[in-house]
């Protein structure tokens, strides 16, 4: 990547570089994944390098684990950090409860259990994430390949029966062939539109035979850090609401936001 970056890119910088406040030195973090998550390691490792900011991170994936050794994060597994003191990560979608969809990256059974094992989790979003309710974004469903289609049916007939309307489950492709998350399991994303009752739904299909987890994320979620593609960021807390509308001033990070963009 090089020259001027898109606003979303701006926005996903600004969110990311904003959430890296969080970290303090000795920390136990959990890495997300995905685009968003992925400005955050390099933020941190760029910490790392020049600030001598001590930490040891827990990586939601395989391609985060890789860009987190790149850029000098010490990686150690969930179980021999057995809790954290915080989980960053991205998300595809987040509502005024800041309950979320996430797994678009086909990580979100690593992401569900970091985050869970986490005193806190941040998201990082740019504001294009932000939804009054949850659903527009497929709901990505972790099953295992054994009977996959059996599942998808059992899925689509239970949500027929609760009058839960859209209710396709699709399999997830890479290129001709099944999506294989990093535990080798398939992804069904589940396009509803609108996802009236999510924990109920969540419940409901995690009983289900052959389904790993969901991407619905309830009550896991403690701030969100709102990155605008000029630059503001907007940081919304579970107790306090709205605590800080802040600009990240670009001139002073281009260096960094330049090294990064390269
Ligand atoms: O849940 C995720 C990966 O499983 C990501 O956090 C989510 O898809 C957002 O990704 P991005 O930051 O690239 O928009």
């Amino acid at each position: 990547m090089s020259g001027e970056l898109s606003p979303i890119d701006k926005a996903k910088f600004v969110a990311a570089k904003r959430a890296a406040d969080y970290v303090e030195d000795g920390m136990r973090v959990g890495l997300g994944t995905g685009s968003t998550a992925a400005w955050l390691v390099r933020c941190l490792g760029d910490q790392v390098k020049n600030d001598g900011l001590k930490i040891k991170g827990v990586p939601t994936s395989t391609r985060t684990a890789q860009l987190a050794r790149e850029v000098g994060i010490e990686v150690i597994s969930l179980d021999e950090a057995k809790w954290l003191d915080l989980t960053i990560d991205g998300a595809d979608e987040f509502d005024g409860d800041l309950n979320l969809i996430k797994g678009g990256g086909g990580a979100l059974l690593q992401e569900k259990i970091v985050a869970t094992a986490s005193d806190q989790m941040v998201v990082i979003a740019d504001v294009g994430k932000e939804v009054e309710t949850l659903g527009a974004f497929p709901l990505p469903i972790e099953v295992i390949p054994f009977g996959w289609q059996t599942t998808q049916a059992l899925i689509e007939e239970t949500l027929i029966s609760m009058d839960v309307l859209g209710r396709q489950a699709t399999l997830r492709m890479n290129g001709d062939r099944p999506f294989i998350t990093d535990e080798g399991n398939h992804i069904l994303d589940l396009h509803l539109n609108r996802i009236g009752n999510a924990r109920q739904l969540s419940m409901v299909i995690n009983q289900m035979p052959g389904v790993v987890e969901n991407g619905l994320f309830i009550d896991i979620c403690d701030a969100v850090v709102i990155g605008y593609g000029d630059g503001r960021v907007e940081v919304r807390d579970i107790n306090e609401g709205t605590v800080e509308t802040d600009r990240l001033d670009f001139v002073e990070s281009d260096n960094l936001f330049s090294d990064l963009a390269d």
